[in-house]
């Protein structure tokens, strides 16, 4: 892709945008209406006095052809966030990945031939940006960047590129790194914001004509760091469930058992204090209020990967068991993901809806997210109120779990928090 400097940058905020007369008032999200604070002055322009902003989306990422499978288990592996296998974990995390591949490449064939996420998030963050132009003007243009933990394009290659288009250089401009796990672990989130920090710190002092463009020390990040309770995506999956509790006959609908189902973590995550299992736990509670409290429920856990002890109760035994009790009208809602992966498309579609419930014609999943407009509303929502609060990260994201002795947590908590003081200076990059 072409460099664009902070001249082009400023060479197109000097010349209106021949679309800026025409920003009028955005509809509100249907979950706003009413709420006048959403609606921006028509007046405004499309470039703002402090854009461009990046608006980079964190996740794990996923292999998008079968081939990519061992790379993508390989940096899994390797994580010592994820997986911690101590001094051996440059050994053994190849080890495992190799010998899981052809196992999980097999699931990735029986989907289609890989991950559908790269895809959904690229959309999900364009569509998003479209709308932070208009409601926030003075912060555009939003760039879009997708970095994925384990799989392209990895953190490592959005860092490249975003200062390969401008960013790092003149006065840094803003960059806003965006989770999109609704809930906080530090196996997901809290690892997608330790390699961040990692490619800031190497590549801090990088000059043009180095291995990479300008200056990352000189980008100014912020983070949104945790949504589980956000109007618009308790929302979004209220209506999921919605349009497939209507599938049910009238007569059957109000005993529909909704099973709000999320990856597990392991208990030794769990009793280190990770915030996940709360935080899942309100969004679930959120969604059943929206819902009226009408239906029966249980959280419950799917994914275990390995021998030790995780949370429970699991998905599988859960649906074979209600099974066992007669109860054979359940909804599987996936609530700790956005977007399809193995997770929905293989795990609940074929084994748990497939296997374990025979396929039973009661028994079903509610779509995921993906580019449902409702959800993308709600991700420009909380971007927009993010840019506006001028602060770096939550106060939740800077107290480190009770059980935590990482150095990479302390040093990546204590970087974010402080960035709060670069935001109050400013972020013009011209
Ligand atoms: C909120 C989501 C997730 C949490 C929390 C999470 C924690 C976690 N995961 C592992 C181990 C593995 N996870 C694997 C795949 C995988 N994990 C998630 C999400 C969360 N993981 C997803 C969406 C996926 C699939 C990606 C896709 O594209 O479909 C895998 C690899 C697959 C396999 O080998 O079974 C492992 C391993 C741990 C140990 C952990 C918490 C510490
Ligand atoms: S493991 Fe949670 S802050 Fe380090
Ligand atoms: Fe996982």
């Amino acid at each position: 892709m072409a460099m664009r400097t902070p001249i082009a940058f400023a060479a197109r905020r000097a010349t209106p945008s021949s679309s800026a007369a025409s920003f009028l008032v955005p509809c509100a999200p249907r979950w706003r209406r009413g709420n006048a604070t959403v609606a921006p002055p028509a007046t405004q322009s499309a470039a703002g006095s402090k854009g461009p902003t990046a608006i980079v989306f964190m996740n794990m990422g996923g292999p998008s052809t079968t081939d990519e499978v061992h790379s993508f288990l390989s940096n899994l592996f390797s994580d010592a966030d994820l997986i911690p296998l101590g001094r051996f974990q440059n050994y053994i995390g190849p080890l495992l990945a190799k010998r899981r591949t052809p196992k999980i490449q097999k699931q990735y064939a029986d989907i289609g031939g890989g991950s559908p996420i790269r895809k959904w998030s690229e959309h999900q963050a364009a569509e998003m940006c479209k709308i932070l132009d208009k409601t926030s003007p003075e912060t555009a243009p939003h760039k879009p960047y997708v970095a994925f933990r384990y799989a392209n394009p990895l953190t490592e290659d959005m860092y490249k590129q975003l200062l390969a288009d401008g960013f790092g250089q003149g006065k840094g401009g803003r960059a806003v790194a965006f989770t999109q796990y609704p809930q906080y672990s530090c196996s997901t989130t809290g690892s997608s914001l330790n390699e961040l920090w990692k490619w800031r710190a190497r590549f801090e002092g990088a000059k043009a004509g180095q291995s990479v463009d300008g200056d990352a020390g000189n980008i100014k990040w912020s983070v949104i760091d945790r949504w589980p309770t956000h109007a618009g995506l308790v929302e979004a999956f209220a209506q999921n469930i919605e349009k497939t509790l209507a599938t049910y006959p009238p007569e059957r609908r109000d005993d529909v058992i909704l099973l709000y189902s999320a990856h597990s973590l392991p208990m030794s995550v769990v009793n280190r204090g990770d915030p996940y299992p709360a935080e899942v736990a309100a969004t679930v509670h959120a969604v059943n209020q929206r819902l009226g409290m009408k239906h029966k429920y249980r959280l419950v856990w799917q994914s275990q990967v390995g021998p030790q002890p995780w949370l429970g109760a699991q998905t599988s035994d859960t649906v074979k068991n209600f099974m066992k009790k007669g109860n054979t009208d359940m909804i599987l809602i996936p609530i700790a993901f956005t977007s399809d992966h193995i997770e929905t498309l293989y795990e609940l579609d074929k084994e748990v809806i497939g296997e374990d419930a025979e396929g039973h014609e009661g028994v079903k999943r509610v779509e995921s997210l993906n580019g449902n407009p409702v959800f993308i509303e709600a991700l420009a929502d909380l971007a927009k109120s993010h840019l506006d609060s001028g602060v770096a990260c939550s106060k939740q994201m800077t107290l480190r779990c009770p059980g935590c002795v990482s150095e990479r947590c302390r040093a990546q908590k204590e970087f974010f928090a402080a960035q709060t003081e670069s935001l109050a200076a400013g972020v013009q990059n011209a």
